[in-house]
Order: C-alpha cells, then sequence, then structure tokens
C-alpha cells in the first residue's frame, strides 16, 4: 500500500486546497482556489457553501492532474476544515437556506448576551469548554433559524440539517442528497458550544436552550475511521473517507504534538495556538478555551487548551484590500523592514471583537499612538507586531493554565514566511520559534489521521519520524525593550474596549 498516496482537502477561511502526500508525508501535488468573502454589512461576514463545494471538487481534481494520478492510486481521503463555520442546508434538496456564516462574524452578539442572562458568558464554560462568544457555531444555527423566512418551519419538520465545513464536504462528497453520509468529528463538533466534553455527545439542554432541533445534528465520530467513500459520479469514487479534524486541531497532529505539554502555533488568517493536554480537560482561567485536540478510533479522546487569535494574516489582507498600501501579503516585510521600529504605533485588530484571552464583543479596532512621525512603514511594523503581542498574551496565558514553560514554540501557516515577524516573535516571547520543512502541517495532519486509520501509517510514530525542522529564530533582543513593547501593546488594547455598546446599531 506505501506506493500509494493519501489526499487531504484543507477547507480554509480564504480557501480550499487538495492535496496529495506519499508515504514520508512529502507533498506531491496541491491543487489550490480562493473563495469570495461576502461582507454584507459590518461585522458580518458569509461564504456561499455552493461556491466552497465547487471549488473543493475542482482543486482536487487539479491536484490529482498534477500529480498524473487517479482514484486507484489514492488509499485514503482526511478532510480539515476551517471550524464553527456554520451550513444549514434542506437534506432533501440539498440547497443551503442562507450562506455558511463565518467564524469571524459577529451579528449572534444578542443571542449570545441573551442566552448568557445573569450569569454571564460562562454559562456552559464547564460542559462544553467554550465561553458563550459570537465564535461559535450554536448562536449561528438559532440567527438562521430566526431570521431566515420558513427556515424554522422546515427544521421542525425535520428537513434541515447543519454542519460545519467537514460536514457539508463529506455530505456533498459521499453522494449529497443520494445517500450523503451526515457526520462531524469530535474536534468540530467541540467547536458547536453544543457538545459535552466529557461524553462526547450532544448536549440536548442546550440545543433546547438555543431553539435547534436535535434532528438537524450531525453524528459524532471519532478524527481517524473509516466513514465512507467517494461518490461514484465523483472524483475519488469508492475512496475511503478516513480522517476529519478542525484545521488547528489539524496542525496539531500534523506537528506531532503528542505528549502533553506540546504545543503548536498556526499563523494563518487569524493564529490559533493549542497546547495538548492528554487525556486531562484542563479548565482556562486566564481567557483560553478547552477544546477536544483528536482522538484515534476507538482510543480515548485527546484533549488540549487553545489560544485563539482572530485577525492576524487577515490586518496584513486589510493592508493590501482596503488601504491598498502594498500589493500583495508578502510587500508588508519590505515595508516594515524600512523602519527600525514601530515608531510609537500600535495596532489592535479588534475587527471581530477579540478572542483570547479577552473574549470582548464590544471591542473593536483601534490604531494608537499615532504622531507626524509615523508613517507607512511605522504602520506596516505595528500591523505584523500585533501578531506577535497576541501571540504573547496567549502564551503567558497557556504557561499560567497549563504550569508548563514552553521551551520552544513550533510554528506554521502562511505567515511564517515572513522573516522579519518570526524573529520578532521569538524576541517578544523570549522562546525559540521553530517551523517544520512541511509548513502545510494543516493538510498534513489530516491526511495522517484518513492514513493511519486504513493502516497505510501504523500511528502516530511515523508522524514523528517524519516531521523535521527547517528553520528556527532564536531570540536576539534587549528583554527590558521587549517587555516595554509588550506594556505598551497592553496598553493599546485597553483602548479597544467599550465601543459597542447598546446604542451603537452596527
Ligand atoms: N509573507 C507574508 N507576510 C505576512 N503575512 C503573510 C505573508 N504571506 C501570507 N501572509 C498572510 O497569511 C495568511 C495566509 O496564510 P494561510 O496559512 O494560507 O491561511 P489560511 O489557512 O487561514 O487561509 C493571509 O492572511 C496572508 O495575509
Ligand atoms: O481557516 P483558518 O486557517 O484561518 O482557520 C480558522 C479557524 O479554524 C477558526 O477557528
Amino acid at each position: 500500500m506505501s506506493d500509494k498516496y493519501v489526499l487531504a482537502v484543507d477547507q480554509g477561511t480564504t480557501s480550499s486546497r487538495a492535496i496529495i502526500f506519499d508515504h514520508k508525508g512529502t507533498i506531491v501535488a496541491t491543487g489550490q482556489k480562493e473563495h469570495e468573502q461576502i461582507f454584507p454589512r459590518a461585522g458580518w461576514v458569509e461564504h456561499d457553501p455552493v461556491e466552497v463545494w465547487a471549488n473543493v471538487r475542482n482543486v482536487v481534481a487539479e491536484a490529482l492532474s498534477a500529480a498524473e494520478l487517479n482514484h486507484n492510486d489514492i488509499a485514503a481521503v482526511g478532510i480539515t476544515n476551517q471550524r464553527e463555520t456554520t451550513v444549514v442546508w434542506d437534506k432533501t434538496t440539498g440547497e443551503p437556506v442562507y450562506n455558511a456564516i463565518v467564524w469571524q462574524d459577529t451579528r449572534t452578539g444578542k443571542i449570545v448576551e441573551e442566552l448568557g442572562g445573569e450569569i454571564g458568558q460562562d454559562r456552559y464554560k464547564d460542559r462544553v469548554g467554550l465561553p458563550l462568544a459570537t465564535y461559535f457555531c450554536g448562536p449561528k444555527v438559532k440567527w438562521i433559524l430566526d431570521n431566515v423566512e420558513g427556515a424554522r418551519e422546515k427544521a421542525d419538520a425535520g428537513n434541515l440539517v447543519m454542519g460545519t465545513m467537514d460536514t457539508w464536504v463529506v455530505w456533498n462528497m459521499t453522494g449529497g442528497v443520494s445517500g450523503g453520509i451526515h457526520i462531524t468529528d469530535v474536534t468540530n463538533a467541540s467547536r458547536t458550544m453544543l457538545m459535552d466534553l466529557k461524553t462526547l455527545d450532544w448536549d440536548p439542554e442546550i440545543a433546547a436552550d438555543m431553539t435547534i432541533p436535535m434532528s438537524m445534528l450531525p453524528e459524532i465520530k471519532s478524527s481517524a475511521e473509516v466513514y465512507g467513500e467517494g461518490r461514484a459520479q465523483g472524483m475519488l469514487p469508492g475512496v475511503p473517507i478516513a480522517g476529519i479534524l478542525g484545521d488547528q486541531q489539524a496542525a496539531t497532529f500534523g506537528q506531532a504534538c503528542f505528549e502533553s505539554g506540546m504545543a503548536k502555533n498556526t499563523y494563518g488568517t487569524g493564529n490559533f495556538m493549542l497546547m495538548n493536554t492528554g487525556e486531562d480537560i484542563v479548565p482556562s482561567k486566564n481567557g483560553l478555551l478547552t477544546t477536544v485536540c483528536y482522538k484515534i478510533g476507538d482510543k480515548p479522546a485527546i484533549y488540549a487548551l487553545e489560544g485563539s487569535i482572530a485577525v492576524t494574516g487577515s490586518l496584513v489582507q486589510w493592508l493590501r484590500d482596503n488601504l491598498k498600501m502594498i500589493s500583495s501579503a508578502p510587500e508588508v516585510e519590505q515595508l516594515a523592514a524600512t523602519v527600525e521600529d514601530n515608531g510609537g504605533a500600535y495596532f489592535v485588530p479588534a475587527f471581530s471583537g477579540l478572542f483570547a484571552p479577552y473574549w470582548r464583543s464590544d471591542a473593536r479596532g483601534a490604531l494608537v499612538g499615532l504622531t507626524r512621525y509615523v508613517n507607512r512603514g511605522h504602520i506596516a511594523r505595528a500591523v505584523l507586531e500585533a501578531t506577535a503581542y497576541q501571540t504573547r498574551e496567549v502564551l503567558e496565558a497557556m504557561e499560567a493554565d497549563s504550569g508548563v514553560k514552553l521551551a520552544e514554540l513550533k510554528v506554521d501557516g502562511g505567515m511564517t514566511a515572513n522573516n522579519l515577524l518570526m524573529q520578532f516573535q521569538a524576541d517578544v516571547l523570549d522562546v525559540d520559534v521553530v517551523r517544520p520543512v512541511v509548513a502545510e502541517t494543516t493538510a498534513l495532519g489530516a491526511a495522517y489521521a484518513a492514513g493511519i486509520a486504513v493502516g497505510y501509517w501504523e500511528g502516530e510514530q511515523d508522524v514523528i519520524d517524519n516531521w523535521a525542522e527547517s528553520k528556527r529564530w532564536t531570540p536576539d533582543m534587549d528583554r527590558a525593550e521587549a517587555d516595554r513593547l509588550f506594556r505598551n501593546w497592553k496598553k493599546a488594547v485597553t483602548r479597544t474596549f467599550d465601543w459597542v455598546d447598546e446604542d451603537v446599531v452596527e
């Protein structure tokens, strides 16, 4: 079987990718396509699920064609996805009743506040590991049922189903209206606010509070088992679909963080740091999430602490698309390198409120410390530094919650191509920052899960053996200076609070 390959679909926030890996975990071919980001109002972010599914089909075809392979060469398919983004569709027609509401979307602010009531944002935290926030799925489903004409009636009649992007892709990949399977895995389910972390099953009481019929919810599976196979009419007929992991959990898996205390940080649209906590469900006292890391077949679930940062790479996109200060994302590095430091400017990108460790839906972005001295270079630098400071906040919370002091930080994702940022990250954290050879760890993690399920790889040891370091950044800044910058950042953060209040209609 090792002459075959494993294909991973990575359905991300900005694009969908299909990547084919060989037995050494090396990339053989890739297909990639961006989809439209739909911003109907301030704070609203949507994707068209029909476009996303078409893109997934196209990128799979592109990767197979680039590698000159067909479905007979593929041992298994793994799926990984942007998490929390929620689709509701009619299972009798296959049509979504509304666009997918993306994880960054803040329209459920009011629903979340009402659900919290007098107890507040921690109402369900001991059961689901998450604070009540606009980030998660349950309130998004409620919004669709409450606001899309006819949706509630169809849901009550048992015709509507919901899912995260993994669920939508797998349902379509396995046949859609003609026999598609309606499933998700434990990692994705742990981001809905509807799954009990201990039982790994839906919590009917929370679903009732959110007025979501249980008939809408997919079946929860492990992250690595054969769920079904590609539909006969598709590009992957008969190929086992055998792995599903939310993208951040997939990256943790692909980075071989299998021991308690091991952590990775992914720099993409947002940043997500996950620390494996083994079979222990560790509650956070410092603004982190408790989530499922992975579950291999019948083995016990492994849990994680997570620090989610909503806006990092997307701030670079914003500089490119909204301000037109750069024409491509990598250009931000050249612009930032035209100056020595941030010139006193700090950019807090609270575009979706602030996630970890603050969970402030009422915050909005701010650029502070401006004087006539500040130029484009300083702003580019402030944009990059924002990612590094937010990461330090999350790392400090993680060390406090877990009692583990990290010796080094494993990193991956698009922004790790930025040398200036990675050096500054090591400087601000005072730990080594290390990137592996295969920086596509998200797709790799999903491929490993699927490959392990079908016996293509034996288990986690293969992942460990295939992991190799490619680059290391070592701290090289005066500690007092790093701490001074970080103190200023913390001050800047406080300036974003209390922006959205009851009088401000967005
Ligand atoms: N050289 C770079 N410097 C800074 N940011 C970058 C660079 N290259 C890509 N990015 C940012 O990284 C993000 C893309 O990373 P990727 O891992 O593909 O994200 P995702 O999986 O979230 O779609 C984009 O937001 C982009 O702005
Ligand atoms: O698509 P990404 O890589 O930005 O990841 C999105 C996260 O899963 C959101 O929780």
